[in-house]
């Protein structure tokens, strides 16, 4: 199967191109910005025909999540009209598609992990651009799923992870929010993920069109720095603070863990703890340095 990989250089698309050599039942085409804009329809569908495409992992997005707030128009374009572009050349060319999406979704107000069919309200331009998105897939008739994660860092590209070790090596002390909590998810993990599941030969949404994928465990972002500190061995003091110590111009959702039991079940995905995952990270950033 050939598939295309858009925001191939973002977190996400870099971890998918790192494994890429492990599937040799996939071929790939990696592409992003200015190659190829996933905002520019007519481009796409010939990108697409012209490269024999018959399936697609969108990776692009808009995720700068404070930014989002005033950039209205950029992100809507992005997370949404172009997710509209993506699914229109999957019908019209008959193409799988795997699409990412965000537990910002979620208003953060519930008190359990959140399932699939969970009532879906955002709180920011983000999550809402991000929810529009979704309903593209969840409304096409293409072979299509939305996989919701959260917290993604990587070895590639900017992220919490790598601004903790960043600052920590700055700073003596460091105050970091402890009641938003959700699971970090290490991006290669979901890499491994999509790409098992475009190695299964069942149809991809015959359980359903949305699907959670993040990490096992919880934590708050605190615990989550703690972590990274522990871990990264970096001596600096962590100190839990609240939402109200720390203002931003985007609201975040205060709990937005995610069940996976669905992508466990319906694709045999194992799932690795947070922690562990983190470890393998740090190792591998501290090997790029
Ligand atoms: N990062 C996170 O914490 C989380 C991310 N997600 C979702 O996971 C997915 C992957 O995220 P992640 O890898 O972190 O994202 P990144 O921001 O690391 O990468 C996104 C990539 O998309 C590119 N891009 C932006 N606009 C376009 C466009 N119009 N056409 C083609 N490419 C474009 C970006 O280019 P450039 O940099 O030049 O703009 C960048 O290379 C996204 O859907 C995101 O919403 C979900 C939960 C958490
Ligand atoms: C840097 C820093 C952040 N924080 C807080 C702010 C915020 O509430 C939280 C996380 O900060 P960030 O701005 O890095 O994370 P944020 O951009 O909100 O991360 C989100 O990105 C999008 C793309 C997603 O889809 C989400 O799943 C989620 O990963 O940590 C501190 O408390 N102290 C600090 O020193």
């Amino acid at each position: 199967m050939k598939i295309l990989v858009t925001g191939a250089n973002g977190q996400l698309g870099s971890e998918i191109n790192g494994l890429a050599d492990s599937y040799s039942n996939l071929d790939f085409v990696f592409s992003d910005l200015p190659e190829l804009d996933i905002c520019n329809k007519e481009k796409l569908s010939q990108f697409v025909s012209e490269n024999k495409i018959e399936a697609i992992i969108n990776c692009a997005a808009y995720t700068a999540v404070d930014k989002a707030e005033e950039d209205f128009e950029t992100a809507e374009l992005v997370n949404a009209t172009a997710v509209g572009n993506l699914v229109f050349v999957a019908e019209e060319q008959n193409l799988k598609l795997i699409h990412i999406s965000t537990d910002y979704v979620f208003d953060g107000t519930a008190h359990f992990p959140y399932t699939e069919d969970y009532e879906v309200s955002p709180i920011g331009v983000y999550g809402a651009t991000k929810r529009k998105g979704e309903e593209y897939v969840i409304n096409s008739e293409s072979e299509s799923i939305v996989i919701r994660t959260s917290w993604l860092y990587s070895s590639f590209g900017n992220n919490f992870v790598k601004t903790m070790l960043r600052l920590g090596k700055e700073r003596d002390e460091l105050g970091v929010i402890f009641d938003q909590v959700g699971t970090p998810t290490y991006a290669r993990d979901l890499a491994q993920a999509c790409l098992e599941i475009f190695s299964k030969e069942e149809k991809l949404d015959q359980k359903g069109k949305i699907y959670h994928f993040s990490n096992e465990g919880v934590a708050s972002w605190y615990d989550f720095s703690k972590a990274i500190m522990e871990i990264g061995m970096v001596d600096c003091l962590v100190k839990p603070i609240e939402t109200k110590d720390y203002p931003t111009p985007a609201q975040r959702p205060h709990y937005s863990v995610m069940n996976k039991a669905k992508i466990k079940a319906d694709f045999g995905i194992e799932v690795p703890y947070w922690r562990d995952s983190l470890k393998e990270c740090i190792s591998r950033i501290k090997e790029e340095v």
